[in-house]
């Protein structure tokens, strides 16, 4: 069901389907800027989905600011294993997320700006967009070197990326998405977005790695709420509307009814990694045993985040072919994850309790895989 848009009252008039379409039109101005009240990425993203699939936009336009804790957010069709370090995230319990548009792999945190520019579909156009956070930037501080570029980054003195871009069309409406790197915590971005994984051989959208830098190390004095505020100014005299930021908590069922749930599928297995376009892994490692060093190879097929082939190669002596193979077929179908292997390969150890060695060198091998 779509929504008629509004600015006054914000989302509470935009959700009030009895206001007359046509009066209405003529009295509402044409570009309304919503902030998120809220730093989790699974509920921005679901603000993002919610206005997309709810609000007819036709001959009117919204920029939604907001930000995240520390979290990696990938593409529709990336192989978040080939893209970052997941162990290193879990440590450090650093949130992924999987977006529904295209496109690379970004590092959030507080320090760096999201912008969504929601239009009618007939009137995306990300190059707008792009030059009018330079419009913005300009204003602010007029000795910044910063130009779009035709895969629509924003590079700032010529190399270093200060933004991404990605976007999703839908059938009447569409937005773009991007980035602006304000003081974002540099060393977290790039060791987060560097897989130690090897052998991995997918059809996922590749990242494109660049130089980075923050626009603060620039000029100390562009916070995040100087740079929000002055694309907000800049948005409204393009869009010739009120210079207001509405906020808006994105848990509000009232003002967005079902968004809780958008949330709740956006964090799920079966989203995050259940997506991933099949894969395979195909990798060797060692490991010491006893003074004895023992090269082990692993060939796994992975299809919709689950193990659906799988081959352990031990020496024989170490690990007997026959075990090796009840051990590797016991772990076709289960999710690509360490916690579920374990527990799988746990119950199916169960059926030699006594033999501690083997319990052992599998556990080793699970902890290496
Ligand atoms: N936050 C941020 N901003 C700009 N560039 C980044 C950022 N994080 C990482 N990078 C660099 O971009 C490449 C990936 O570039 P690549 O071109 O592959 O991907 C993108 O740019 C995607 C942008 C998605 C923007 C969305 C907007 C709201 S939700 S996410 C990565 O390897 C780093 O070098």
């Amino acid at each position: 069901m779509l929504i008629p848009f509004s600015v006054k009252n914000c989302f509470q008039l935009l959700c009030n389907s009895k206001v007359p379409a046509a009066g209405f039109k003529n009295t509402v101005k044409s570009g309304l800027i919503l902030q998120s009240t809220s730093n989790d990425v699974y509920q921005n993203l679901a603000i993002e989905d919610w206005i997309h699939d709810h609000i007819n936009l036709e001959g009117k336009t919204i920029l939604f600011f907001w930000r995240n804790s520390p979290s990696v957010v990938i593409g529709r069709h990336q192989n978040p294993w080939q893209e970052c370090n997941l162990n290193l995230m879990r440590e450090k319990g650093i949130k992924l997320a999987r977006r529904r548009s295209g496109g690379g792999t970004v590092y959030h945190d507080m320090g760096n700006i999201n912008l969504t520019f929601f239009t009618a579909k007939n009137k995306y156009d990300r190059m707008q967009n792009l030059k009018l956070i330079l419009r913005a930037l300009n204003a602010v501080q007029p000795q910044l070197d910063v130009q779009a570029t035709k895969r629509f980054d924003l590079l700032l003195d010529g190399r270093f990326k200060i933004s991404g871009t990605a976007s999703k069309i839908g059938r009447t409406s569409a937005y773009h998405h991007c980035t602006l790197l304000c003081s974002t915590d540099e060393t977290s971005l790039s060791c987060l977005l560097r897989s130690p994984y090897q052998g991995i051989k997918s059809n996922a959208t590749a990242s494109i790695p660049s130089l980075v830098k923050n626009l603060v190390e620039k000029d100390p004095t562009l916070t995040c709420e100087v740079l929000i505020n002055a694309i907000a100014a800049e948005y409204a005299a393009y869009h010739q509307t009120d210079n207001h930021i509405n906020l808006i908590n994105p848990t509000d069922e009232t003002l967005f009814p079902g968004i809780n749930s958008k949330a709740k599928e956006l964090q799920t297995w079966e989203w995050i990694y259940g997506k991933t376009p099949k894969f395979s892994v195909n990798t060797y490692f060692n490991v010491l045993y006893e003074q004895l060093d023992l090269e082990i190879k692993v060939f796994i097929d992975i299809k919709n985040g689950r193990i659906e082939i799988c081959n352990i190669e031990a020496p024989d002596h170490w690990l007997p072919l026959q075990i090796c193979e009840r051990l590797s077929s016991g772990l076709i179908g289960s999710k690509f994850c360490p916690t579920e292997a374990t527990m799988l390969t746990n119950i199916l150890l169960r059926t030699c309790p006594q033999d501690y060695e083997l319990h052992s060198k599998w556990n080793m091998l699970c902890e290496k895989i």
